[in-house]
């Protein structure tokens, strides 16, 4: 039997700035961040815009587009590192807000949960609910990934932000994609991209606000956390590379196989934080997994750098690029990160651009290449069904992608800094953050959500 994707629907922020903009406003040649690292446009959530928002307007969508009954529904796993709660995870959310549209008690009997290991938590996710099917083929299940990636103004992660979620349907015999049995996974406790709590004085914090009751009960000290990470870019591209090449060799392991795996695979799906980002990582695979060896096993420590950078702008590698990843990469250049949708919004970038220009992959396998900070990669792949192209035909991503409202630099500090009072674009059809209570300063309150038709 057979297990996978069954349905895909997605929700964007659908304001942007163009990375030109930001580019002039930063000092940055564009010519860097557009042919450098393959970027075109940066989204941002609005002002009623959040997780929670973007993963419920692509669950209900999913929902509507499909037909789903609820009642079918035995798992909701969320894939996330943007939880707006230390306890109450954004799943629980997503129930509510789901029984509020379908009805009361349409997913009383439902699991959820959240997975969090920075951007790989939907893969996570995903593998969980794969193995769930498999064990109750008559069951299915949903993946939602979820996240704002926000990093701080000035910082060289900037132009690589973007915001919105996936939401898969995962079932036996999938019209999508069907996944073979081997996963293998490669870990290591790093800190290359990492969001901690910091430690705040009472006393700092209630400066301004001594009037308010609430403060009453805070200890001498609190933590809190920013929505930007803590991060050191060169690392954690090494930390990708190293996990990225390690999970390959031991998927080639678990198929016994000594074949160039990625030959096999039709497209490669891997997790892109900015557009670029895959094909700049894969050329070290490329090169020590290539049938002629391009890099030897004995080759100096010293030349072995320079020997991946000449593969990566040889002819051969940009060819490969252009067939196996390019199509992967065109809506990241459009979005921007989307964390854990980010290998998802690749997977679904690559079928829209087929089913666009006409080209049947049916049968055709796919290689995926997860990675999250702190750090694990996973590599598996799947083989794409006969009904992918009507599972997918209300899906419309890039028409859809071409609806985006475009912003100015002055608009977008400010909902950067959450000094915006009022949404750019006037919300329909979508779920919004309708209130967030005893907000205060630096701290963050029940928030909610109201849909608008
Ligand atoms: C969150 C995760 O997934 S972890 C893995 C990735 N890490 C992140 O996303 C963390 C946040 N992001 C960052 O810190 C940064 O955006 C990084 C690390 C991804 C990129 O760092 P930067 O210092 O901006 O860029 P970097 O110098 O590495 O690369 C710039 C590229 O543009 C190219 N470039 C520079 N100027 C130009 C130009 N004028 N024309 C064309 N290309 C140019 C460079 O040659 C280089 O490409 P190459 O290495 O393929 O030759």
């Amino acid at each position: 039997m057979k297990t996978g994707i069954d349905a895909i629907s997605f929700d964007v922020a659908n304001i942007h700035l163009p990375i030109k903009t930001l580019a002039i406003a930063r000092n940055i040649e564009p010519e860097k961040l557009e042919k450098g690292l393959g970027l075109i446009k940066m989204t941002l959530p609005d002002v009623h815009q959040d997780a929670v928002v973007f993963g419920a307007n692509a669950l209900t969508k999913l929902i509507l587009d499909n037909k789903i009954n609820l009642s079918d529904i035995s798992r909701i796993y969320v894939g996330t590192e943007s939880g707006i709660d230390s306890s109450k995870p954004i799943s629980s959310f997503l129930i509510s807000l789901m029984e509020q549209k379908f009805g009361e008690d349409s997913l009383a009997e439902c699991d959820v949960v959240d997975f969090t290991f920075a951007c790989i938590g939907g893969v996570d996710a995903l593998q969980n609910c794969i193995d769930f099917v498999k064990l109750n083929p008559t069951k299915k299940a949903i993946v939602v990934t979820t996240d704002f990636a926000k990093y701080d103004l000035n910082s060289t992660g900037e132009y690589t932000q973007g915001a919105g979620a996936l939401a898969m349907l995962v079932t036996s015999n999938p019209r999508i994609i069907a996944f073979d049995e081997n996963w293998a996974t490669s870990t290591k406790g790093v800190f290359d991209f990492f969001k901690p709590y910091r430690t705040i004085s009472k006393e700092a914090i209630t400066q301004n606000e001594s009037n308010d009751p609430w403060f009453d009960n805070l200890e001498a000290e609190i933590e809190i956390h920013k929505d930007q990470p803590v991060f050191d870019g060169q690392y954690s591209n090494q930390c990708y590379m190293d996990r990225t090449r390690n999970a390959y060799f031991s998927f080639k392991k678990l198929k016994n196989t000594t074949e160039t795996l990625y030959n096999s695979w039709n497209s490669i799906i891997m997790h892109l934080p900015y557009s670029f980002q895959g094909r700049r990582m894969l050329s070290e695979i490329y090169a020590l997994d290539h049938a002629d060896k391009i890099v030897s096993d004995n080759i100096e420590p010293a030349d072995y750098q320079t020997k991946i950078k000449e593969v990566g702008k040889s002819d051969e590698y940009r060819t490969f690029v252009t067939e196996k990843l390019q199509p992967a990469e065109l809506a990241s250049s459009l979005i921007g990160n989307l964390y854990t949708g980010s290998i998802f919004m690749g997977l679904l970038s690559t079928l829209a651009h087929y089913y666009d220009t006409k080209q049947e992959v049916a049968g055709t396998q796919f290689g995926f290449l997860a990675y999250g900070s702190g750090s694990k990669s996973k590599v598996f792949e799947g083989t794409i069904q006969p009904e992918w192209q009507s599972a997918l035909e209300k899906t419309k991503l890039f028409e859809n992608l071409k609806e985006s409202t475009e912003i100015g630099f002055e608009t977008y500090e400010s909902l950067h800094k959450k000094e915006q009072k009022q949404s750019v674009r006037t919300p329909k059809n979508e779920w919004i953050l309708d209130r967030i209570e005893k907000e205060i300063p630096n701290l963050i309150g029940a928030r909610y959500y109201k849909w608008i038709d």
